[in-house]
């Protein structure tokens, strides 16, 4: 297995945000790797390339791109896979939800990584339970939580909500490694997931997300000045 059990920190910056930049990522993942996280999740061939120069870590891949009349955005095409593959990543995630495809069906893009990269892992991004046990009968490697609250089927829920009760349904219903990923914001959240026996968990924007983090301090303020 590609990923150790431990914390992997999603470095991703889009076009539309301050941190833009391949190698700024590249940084932000030096800086995970000193914080003592364990794996990298990062977003484009560009990126991943750079902080493949950097940190010798292993790599979660993904390509975000919007395809019109589709919902579907992270690594949605045989295009990004082979982007990814090019890329040099350990592992390369791709939207597993039930949303209609732009492209190739799940199981076909299942299948061209089988095919033309015996060597990748597969991780699962689903949004409900019945994705991830889809997922783990296409043999993904790895389910991740990621999409949970971001498909129009389960829009505005939350991963941890009632003590990560979604998170607790996905770990009882599939035996692949799960990785909690999405809004976790806190080192106890971080810790409570590693109680629940999840295999690794993804934190992103608490770490690598400046004007997120700043917004939150911000907010604490906003009824004293
Ligand atoms: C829904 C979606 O597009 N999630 C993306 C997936 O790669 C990233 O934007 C998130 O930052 C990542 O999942 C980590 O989550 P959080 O930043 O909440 O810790």
């Amino acid at each position: 297995m590609h990923l150790p059990k431990h914390l992997i920190v999603s470095c991703q910056a889009l076009e539309n945000e301050p941190l833009h930049s391949s190698y700024i990522m590249s940084k932000m993942a030096l800086a995970a790797y000193q914080g003592g996280a364990k794996g990298i999740r990062a977003n484009s061939k560009e990126d991943i390339i750079e902080i493949k120069k950097e940190v010798d870590l292993p790599v979660i891949g993904i390509v975000k791109r919007d395809y019109p009349a589709s919902e579907v955005y992270i690594t949605a095409t045989k295009k990004e896979i082979d982007e990814l593959i090019e890329s040099g990543c350990e592992v390369i995630a791709m939207d597993a939800t039930f949303s209609e495809r732009p492209g190739k069906s799940l199981e076909e893009l299942v299948d061209y990584v089988r095919q033309k990269a015996p060597g990748v892992e597969l991780m699962a991004d689903i949004a409900t339970v019945e994705e991830a046990v889809n997922a783990e009968k296409l043999g993904f490697d790895y389910i991740g939580t990621t999409l949970h609250g971001y498909t129009n089927d389960t829009k505005g829920k939350k991963m941890y909500e009632k003590d990560f009760a979604f998170l607790k349904e996905v770990l009882q219903a599939v035996e692949k490694p799960v990785i909690a990923e999405g809004n976790i914001a806190t080192p106890e959240m971080l810790k409570r997931v590693f109680e629940l026996s999840v295999y690794s968990a993804v934190v992103g924007g608490a770490i690598t997300r400046p004007q997120d983090i700043t917004s939150k301090f911000a907010n604490e303020i906003k009824d004293f000045v």
